[in-house]
């Protein structure tokens, strides 16, 4: 479903992914791990494709098109969806107003989301001023549902969220990949998708991953079952990442 190929981006004329390759199918779930720096957030800003991550070279294809140049909200248009690390204050923008500016005709209930969700008390509060980081971090996921993707890019969706909050936005994230989506290659296949970075793996207590992908110094290093990878992470840190670059790529 997205396909990156090669791909070698610049900031500031400096690289910062040096030609990644990675794939996530229909329907399923890949994590990306890897230490501060390492160009993880670098690589979701690249596929949503927002300005200042300049493409020097590589592909990005999306349900078979190659959408490397399209703008962002014409990628948004063919389903993908983003929750940002740091998305930005909207003063004078209401989340209601935002809400429903974003909202497709889809079957999922947003009413009911915000409820769930607890945000049913911002939605005449501008977007982010003054939100919590937890509070962000659901103000996102709210936006994600009535936007309805079916490519999630999940930036830490657990970062500064207290325990009992990380239960509903892991159990929420779980739904909105089940939900149905317009916007699937394969009919006859589960539709959503995500690619979701953590670094402590605690949003894997409530999604089913699939693929794992180590990410060093802008380059994948590594590949394979997310779970395990994240016991060797725990275990042994990144020190393993070169090692494991010549024994699984
Ligand atoms: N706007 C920018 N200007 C200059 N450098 C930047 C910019 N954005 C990112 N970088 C640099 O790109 C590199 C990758 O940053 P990125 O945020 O992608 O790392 P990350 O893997 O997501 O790290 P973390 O786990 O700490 O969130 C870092 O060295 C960062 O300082």
């Amino acid at each position: 479903m997205l396909e990156v190929k090669d791909l070698v981006v610049e900031i500031g004329g400096r690289t910062i992914l040096n030609k990644v390759n990675l794939k996530v199918e229909q329907g399923s779930t890949t994590v990306l791990f890897g230490p501060n720096g390492a160009g993880k957030s670098a690589l979701l800003m690249t596929l949503m494709g927002f300005s200042g991550y300049n493409i020097v070279s590589g592909q990005i294809i999306f349900k078979g098109e190659d959408i490397t140049n399209l703008s962002v909200d014409e990628r948004a248009k063919r389903g993908l969806g983003i929750m940002t690390q740091r998305p930005p204050n909207m003063t004078g923008v209401k989340l209601e107003t935002l809400v429903s500016a974003i909202s497709t005709d889809n079957s999922l209930d947003t009413e009911a989301v915000a409820k769930k969700l607890d945000m049913e008390r911002f939605m005449e509060r501008d977007v982010n001023v003054g939100f919590s980081g937890g509070e962000i971090k659901r103000s996102e996921l709210l936006q994600l549902s009535a936007q309805n993707p079916c490519m999630y890019l999940l930036d830490e969706p657990e970062s500064g969220v207290d325990l009992v909050s990380i239960e509903e936005i892991g159990k929420t994230i779980d739904e909105l990949l089940k939900s149905r989506s317009n916007c699937f290659v394969d009919h006859n296949r589960r539709g959503n998708s995500a690619l979701i970075i953590t670094h402590t793996g605690q949003v894997l207590d409530y999604v089913e991953p699939d693929m794992g992908y180590i990410l060093c110094n802008g380059a994948v290093v590594c590949k394979g079952h997310p779970r395990e990878m994240l016991k060797e992470i725990k275990s042994q840190g990144y020190g393993e990442c070169i090692k494991c670059k010549r024994g699984q790529l």
